[in-house]
């Protein structure tokens, strides 16, 4: 079961979920031309048919979905509802949602952010959410509060995907990186968990970054951190299981590839949606030996 167990602590149902179904993320990013090349209209009909079909292959078969809410909130307050159904389908399913919609504010608006996404009572919950730490990672402590007294979790991101990340997350400040301070900053944010198991604030790390990490020297704070390190650029944005193990090394155990696009794109047959799932898991299994439980 990985499913929700009160205020049990995000990183234990993450260890769980891992533990279940290997460390792949799977998103569902329902582009206009993933809709069109399911012969789906681009409308909020079209999108809804989608997410359908996305949480039918992927509920109960990995360990955690993550929703880009930039593609639903992109058809307004219909677009929004269809991501509450999406959420309520997964929570429904027992499979956890990573929900990936990039927030950050002063710290009283964070609070805000933090009641929309991580609070029992919103409909728009998930299990996690992304953040990100520009205006200072203290301004993100509203979010850590909140998620910890709910059982949930918080994604910071340090090292993204893309590559213009790197004009902002390189620059050094007060003899450190950008992206040295922000692990710094997760590592203690995380130091009360237990040795093995996951902290409840994660980082996304992409998996296109494996040389940066290696050229920040940032290998070691890495794998020290206790974070999950989310992943994203399997697939679509060219890094390779390979890619990720060779570019985090010892820290390799605590990341959860995340790929979209490239599992999506089998679709719209949920079986066939599955089995390309299937097979990014069976490869990822490497980085976690002894983790896939699946067929
Ligand atoms: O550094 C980052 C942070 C987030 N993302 C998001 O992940 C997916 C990637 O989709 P693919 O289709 O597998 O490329 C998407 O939602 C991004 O917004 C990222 O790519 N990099």
């Amino acid at each position: 079961m990985t499913g929700r167990n009160s205020l049990e602590p995000f990183g234990i149902r993450l260890e769980a979920a891992v533990a279940l179904h290997g460390p792949v993320c799977v998103g569902i990013d329902p582009h206009p031309q993933l809709l069109e090349a399911w012969d789906l209209p681009v409308t909020v009909q079209g999108l809804r048919l989608f997410a359908e079909v996305a949480v039918e292959a992927f509920g109960g078969a990995v360990a955690l979905v993550k929703p880009q809410s930039a593609f639903f909130e992109r058809f307004g307050a219909a677009g929004v509802e269809v991501l509450e159904d999406v959420l309520a389908g997964l929570r429904e399913m027992e499979t956890l949602s990573l929900l990936d919609v990039k927030r950050g504010d002063i710290g009283s608006t964070m609070l805000a952010y933090a009641q929309a996404y991580l609070d029992e009572s919103s409909s728009l919950r998930a299990d996690a959410i992304t953040v990100s730490p520009f205006l200072g990672f203290g301004s993100l402590a509203p979010a850590f509060d909140i998620a910890r007294r709910n059982g949930r979790g918080v994604f910071v991101l340090a090292m993204t995907s893309n590559p213009e990340g790197a004009t902002v997350q390189h620059a050094t400040w007060d003899g450190d990186t950008v992206s040295g301070a922000i692990i710094e900053a997760v590592s203690d944010a995380n130091c009360l968990t237990p040795a093995g198991g996951y902290g409840d604030v994660g980082m996304v790390v992409g998996a296109t970054v494996g040389k940066d990490i290696a050229e920040l020297g940032v290998t070691e704070r890495l794998a020290q951190t206790r974070a999950p390190l989310l992943a994203p650029g399997l697939g679509a944005q060219g890094a390779t299981v390979e890619d990720i193990a060779g570019g985090f090394g010892p820290a390799s155990h605590l990341v959860l590839p995340a790929t979209s696009r490239a599992v999506l794109a089998a679709g719209p047959d949920p079986v066939a949606l599955r089995s390309a799932l299937r097979e990014v898991q069976h490869e990822a299994a490497t980085l976690r030996p002894g983790s896939y439980g699946g067929e």
